[in-house]
């Protein structure tokens, strides 16, 4: 900031926590601090990972783009030496979806997960080196989330060896993979396997799209891109393909982790939704301690938005969300680890409840992340519409994650069945673990009352999470006697899904309260660091417990008189966070280049650069604009000769 002036500095002053102890929490650790502040400065200082000209690119010149930053990256990655961890980072830093992303993220992690020793020991080093560049090649035209549904077949033929991968019918087109329409040599495609006319379910094939020597779809395939998406820029630097037919290549399998990628990618999802929510959060925090509107006595100085109460009750609790999933990603983060190394010594018994948390906080993360961005979009009032505020692309490229690697209801109809599966095993030997411990004290549960009588009392985490225990496992026994009085289950279920996503939406709303709890149990050191962490934590789940008091109420987990008292404790919590909230913003350690925003400076120093900015639209090249001669000119003749007549 040498020679700047920091309009946020008063801020910044305010203070009573240790920023830079923060920033390491906030990262996870100081190696990761370290790592992550060095990448994103060199990404920063790289005039080639520009970024401010997306929103007004055509979809062919902005691909282009995309394809030459990916390769850039990849030239610096080699050209540093960078490790895979560096590497990962400075993709995350370049900010641009590419086909890049699905081959480190989706490609390479399904051989990993799926494939055999020797599958691996081929393709691997190819793809580690971009020799062979890959996709996930799943969804359909017809069907994505009914994974069972694909058409897509895989015909073992014993006479050559080899599987012939089919698309039979329009609708059995893969639709979607992003990399496949324009970029990827190789697919990893899910098809039915059939031996001998016998069918054998959904499998992964690692089939080749493309010729490596002049890039043409080979013989039988055709592949394109599936047309322009949400959003001017945004999603569209992704290329996602079509393609029919193909024959092919060698088969995948171990049958049980078909599905491991998607546990997997969704695991990534929820730290990632941490991130776009952090970087929405701290555009309108900076931004509403910035402007002024109202207030103003004797000529004085205006009332800085952040200062409203609306304002603070609407942005806060996005900030305590975002250390919450920061937090609970990283718990998830560590069951993927664990039921991972489970699996490969062949015990299964993790893997339903890693799949309902994986499905469950995909699902509440990214809900929750898609309309805080558009809410801090309205916090930003009307310059928040502004592409230069940063926020209409990031809610563009954001909010496919509630439909992208699983329909996020969908989703929570899984968690349903997990839940539902959990209550029928009650009173048997069968005793639930993990997040569904606490339904072991379900007797207790049904009945116990809420002990608060006053608003401070809600600041006691046992309190907050014996409330939401209590929700959650009267929602779930509720929805289950109901189900039990259908004589067909599976009718009941459909019958019941909206109570069945309701109760599956409180059971993740209490693993992201616990794990928070939990964070807070740890030593974190720096002065201040963990107070402000428990006020957040307090936020999180009493802004919950304020929106869904109707689940709390009905289910008798507290009275309304309760309700009222969390609502108080709230306000006062907002009222401690306010003048440490730009120092917890900047806790992100985010550069001006990746927030991508005018609004959200670090130095707070906004209208200057929101006019400089405006002047640098395309529109602005000439005073009088194109088109001026053949439309407005003999519009105003004409009514000129009109309003003589
Ligand atoms: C840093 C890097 C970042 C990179 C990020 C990449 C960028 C992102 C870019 C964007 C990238 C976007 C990329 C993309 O979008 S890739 C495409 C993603 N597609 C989907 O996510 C499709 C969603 N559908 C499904 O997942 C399944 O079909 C569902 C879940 C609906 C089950 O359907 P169904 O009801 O028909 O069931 P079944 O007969 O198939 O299964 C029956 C049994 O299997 C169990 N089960 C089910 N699922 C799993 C599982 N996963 N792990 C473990 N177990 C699982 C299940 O509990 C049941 O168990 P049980 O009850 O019998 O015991
Ligand atoms: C940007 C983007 C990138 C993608 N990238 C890839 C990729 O790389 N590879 C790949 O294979 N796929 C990819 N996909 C596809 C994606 O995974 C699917 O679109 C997703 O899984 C949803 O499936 P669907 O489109 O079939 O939705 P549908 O299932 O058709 O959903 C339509 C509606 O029906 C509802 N619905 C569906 N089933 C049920 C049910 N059982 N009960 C109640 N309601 C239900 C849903 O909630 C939703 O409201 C991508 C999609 C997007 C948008």
């Amino acid at each position: 900031m040498d020679g700047v002036v920091d309009h946020l500095a008063d801020e910044r002053n305010k203070a009573q926590f240790d920023v830079e102890e923060m920033k390491i929490v906030w990262a996870g650790s100081r190696h990761v601090f370290e790592l992550s502040d060095r990448i994103a400065r060199l990404v920063a200082s790289d005039p080639v990972f520009r970024k401010d000209n997306r929103a007004t690119l055509s979809r062919k010149d902005l691909f282009k783009n995309t394809l030459r930053k990916a390769a850039h990256a990849w030239k610096r990655i080699i050209e540093l030496r960078l490790s895979e961890e560096e590497a990962s980072k400075l993709r995350f830093y370049v900010d641009e979806a590419a086909f890049t992303d699905l081959h480190w993220g989706m490609f390479v992690p399904a051989i990993k997960g799926q494939a055999t020793e020797e599958q691996q020991q081929k393709w691997l080093p190819l793809a580690y080196k971009m020799q062979i560049i890959g996709c996930y090649a799943q969804t359909e035209l017809g069907h994505g989330s009914n994974v069972q549904g694909l058409e897509t077949t895989a015909t073992f033929d014993p006479q050559t060896d080899e599987f012939d991968i089919h698309s039979p019918t329009l609708t059995s087109s893969k639709w979607w993979p992003g990399g496949l329409g324009k970029v990827s040599t190789h697919a990893v495609v899910y098809a039915r396997l059939i031996t001998d006319g016998q069918e054998h379910g959904v499998h992964g094939f690692i089939v080749q799209l493309r010729s490596l020597d002049d890039h043409l779809p080979l013989p039988g395939i055709t592949i394109g891109d599936i047309g322009m998406k949400f959003g001017n820029g945004a999603y569209n630097t992704m290329d996602n393909g079509v393609t029919r037919n193909g024959k092919c290549v060698r088969s995948n399998v171990p049958r049980q982790l078909i599905y491991g990628t998607m546990v997997f990618v969704r695991q990534t999802i929820v730290s990632d939704a941490s991130c776009a929510l952090s970087r929405a959060v701290c555009i309108a925090t900076r931004y509403s301690a910035v402007r002024r509107q109202f207030g103003s006595q004797n000529g004085g100085v205006e009332t800085q938005v952040i200062d409203y109460k609306t304002q603070q009750n609407r942005l806060f609790p996005l900030l305590a969300a975002a250390y919450a999933f920061r937090f609970v990603g990283e718990w998830l983060k560590w069951l993927y680890t664990d039921v991972t190394q489970r699996l490969q010594a062949n015990d299964f018994s993790t893997l339903p409840e890693a799949h309902a948390c994986t499905a469950g906080l995909k699902s509440l993360t990214t809900t929750f992340t898609a309309d805080a961005i558009e809410e801090c979009r309205k916090l930003c009032g009307g310059h928040g519409y502004l592409c230069s505020s940063g926020l209409p692309e990031l809610f563009a490229v954001y909010v496919p994650a509630c439909t992208y690697e699983g329909d996020n209801v969908v989703l929570l109809l899984q968690v349903a069945r997990f839940l539902m599966k959990t209550v029928s095993q009650l009173g048997s030997e069968k005793k639930p673990v993990g997040t569904t411990a606490y339904m072991g004290r379900v007797e207790h549960l049904m009945q116990c009352r809420c002990s608060v009588q006053k608003a401070e009392d809600w600041l006691n985490p046992n309190t907050i999470l014996e409330a939401f225990e209590a929700r959650t496992a009267r929602m779930s026994v509720a929805v289950a006697q109901k189900l039990a009085q259908f004589a067909n289950p599976e009718e009941g279920f459909l019958e019941l899904s909206p109570n069945l996503v309701e109760a599956s939406v409180a059971h993740c709303q209490l693993i992201v309260v616990s794990k928070f709890i939990e964070k807070l149990q740890q030593d974190i050191p720096g002065k201040g660091v963990k107070e402000l962490l428990g006020m957040l934590c307090n936020i999180y789940a009493l802004n919950i417990l304020h929106k869904h008091l109707g689940d709390f109420l009905s289910t008798g987990s507290i009275t309304p008189k309760q309700g009222s008292l969390a609502n108080d404790q709230l306000r006062s919590l907002y009222s401690q966070v306010r003048p440490n909230a730009i120092a917890l913003v900047d806790a992100f350690n985010y550069t001006d280049h990746y927030l991508g925003s005018v609004l959200g400076r670090y130095d707070g120093n906004v209208y200057p650069k929101l006019y400089e900015e405006a002047w640098k639209d395309p529109l602005n090249d000439s005073v009088v604009p194109d088109g001026y001669h053949e439309y407005i000119r003999p519009l105003l003749k004409n009514q000129l000769r009109n309003a003589r007549l």
